[in-house]
């Protein structure tokens, strides 16, 4: 079975594997790099969902694949307080779409601030932390659950969402 992922960032190729390699055998991965067609910093949910789902249908066009997954983060707000939200998609061979949304979580009004004036969530992580490329690891949620959980754990959640889906829809077929 041939599984396309829309990216190459670590903290969500790794969530993909980790999930699907628990439930399906003979699995070949492709990496691809697409286009989200969305804002670099999706602003909410109804546009991160978006992004998610055109990178999983801009991995199917090019791969052909039985299973193609989209991960995207971007933010919203609610009451004046800045989440990040994380939505996945999963498209089948036969152009079906499968949607899931995962982890909301509080980011502090001093990164809020900055991704009001228009930065991104991720390079603005980096300087706040004084390290680089956290996008593709702990990510903003490990920064600010000290570490409980991870970017990767938290797209995995979705991942397996995703995947329970499409095995619910193969049941009831
Ligand atoms: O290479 P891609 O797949 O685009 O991965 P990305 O890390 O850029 O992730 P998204 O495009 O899905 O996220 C949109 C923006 O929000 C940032 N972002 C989202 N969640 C984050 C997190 O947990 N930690 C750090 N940056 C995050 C990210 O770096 C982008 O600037
Ligand atoms: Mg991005």
């Amino acid at each position: 079975m041939l599984v396309s992922i829309g990216t190459k960032n670590r903290a969500k190729t790794a969530a993909v594997t980790n999930i699907v390699n628990n439930y399906l055998e003979n699995v070949e991965y492709n990496h691809l790099e697409v286009p989200s067609e969305v804002s670099e910093q999706p602003r909410s949910d109804d546009e991160t969902r978006q992004g998610a789902i055109n990178r999983a249908l801009n991995s199917l066009k090019i791969s052909q694949a039985d299973l193609n997954f989209g991960l995207e983060g971007g933010v919203r707000e609610i009451d004046g307080k800045m989440y990040c939200c994380n939505w996945g998609a999963l498209v089948l061979k036969d152009g079906t779409v499968i949607t899931a949304a995962g982890a909301l979580f509080l980011l502090p009004e001093e990164i809020a601030d900055e991704i009001r004036i228009g930065r991104e969530l991720g390079p603005v992580m980096d300087s706040y932390t004084n390290e680089k490329g956290i996008r593709h690891n702990k990510g903003a949620i490990g920064v600010f659950t000290a570490n409980l959980i991870d970017r990767t754990e938290m797209f995995e959640h979705i991942v397996k969402i995703l995947i329970g889906q499409y095995f619910f829809m193969k049941e009831h077929e």
